[in-house]
């Protein structure tokens, strides 16, 4: 796929994977979006990827995806300004299963918000011109994290959302495709004091044995792998990424 002058909109983009995915599709000379919460950061890194690659090809649009009318305004911002939209990733995530029900929100609702909203406005069926949506779930999905539940649950639902959309039934209606990427353990801000984000502090030594084969890869190793799933995956396909290693297709 060639992504120059294509418009991509990324949620969760003022870190962690969300943001290594913006930075590689501006190499790749593409324009982003970055719709996240967090304004503050948002807008400083919006300003810093601008001055690193042009100011014309970067957004930030402050939207929480637990919330339509927010999260429908930033798709409506991102056209306004870049005059089309190609991509949408649904990156957004928390993990913390003490507040299952913001974490149900955030992991799997706002990725069917963002997935009916990518739809709204690229579907061919709608007017629009077709497109990508690429969801990120996780490694969870294939081999269930122990230590929370709850999270797994969500990237369970993530991975078959993407691939009863990504059917080709859905792709001949709409012109768009639905990939979906599953990290494994990657170094960023998603945990910040563990034993606060489990059900109980007994499931610390699952989370333990949860962790204890797997190598922590970087975020800039998981947007990387992103530009090569956008460019070689069929919709409804399903990558997993974890040790630091080139991504492979799951087929179950
Ligand atoms: N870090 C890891 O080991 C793994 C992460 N993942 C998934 O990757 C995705 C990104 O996570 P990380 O980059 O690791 O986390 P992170 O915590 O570094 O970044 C998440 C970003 O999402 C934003 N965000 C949180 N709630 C939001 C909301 N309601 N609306 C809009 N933005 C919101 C945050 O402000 C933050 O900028 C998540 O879906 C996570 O489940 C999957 C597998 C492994
Ligand atoms: C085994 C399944 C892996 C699934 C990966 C996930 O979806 C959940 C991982 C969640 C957060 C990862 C954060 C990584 C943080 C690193 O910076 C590192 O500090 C982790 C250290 C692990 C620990 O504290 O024991």
């Amino acid at each position: 796929m060639d992504l120059k002058g294509k418009v991509a909109l990324i949620t969760g983009a003022a870190a962690g994977i969300g943001l290594a995915y913006s930075e590689e599709l501006l190499k790749h000379g593409a324009k982003v979006s970055l719709c996240d919460i967090d304004s503050d950061i948002g807008e400083q890194i919006a300003d810093e990827l601008g001055a690193k690659y042009g100011r014309k090809n970067v957004l930030f649009c402050q939207c929480d995806v637990t919330d339509y009318p927010q999260y429908e305004e930033a798709f409506e911002m991102t056209i306004k300004v870049f005059n089309r939209l190609d991509i949408v990733i649904n990156n957004a995530g928390v993990m913390n299963d003490r507040f299952w029900e913001l974490e149900v929100d955030v992991n799997l609702n706002g990725v069917i918000r963002g997935t009916l909203l990518a739809y709204r406005f690229m579907g061919k069926d709608r007017g629009g011109q077709g497109g990508t949506i690429v969801n990120t779930a996780s490694t969870a999905f294939a081999r269930p994290q122990v230590s929370t539940p709850i999270y797994t649950a969500t990237n369970y639902a993530v991975v078959g959302l993407t691939r009863a959309y990504g059917d080709q039934y859905h792709v001949n209606l709409t012109g768009v495709r639905s990939l979906v990427l599953c990290p494994g353990l990657t170094d960023t801000g998603l945990v910040k004091e563990i034993r606060k984000q489990l059900m109980s502090s007994e499931y610390e030594a699952a989370w333990q044995r949860d962790n204890a084969n797997c190598k922590t890869q970087s975020s800039e190793h998981v947007g990387r792998a992103l530009i090569e799933i956008l460019t070689k995956g069929q919709s409804g396909s399903v990558w997993v990424v974890e040790n630091g290693q080139a991504p492979r297709e799951w087929r179950g």
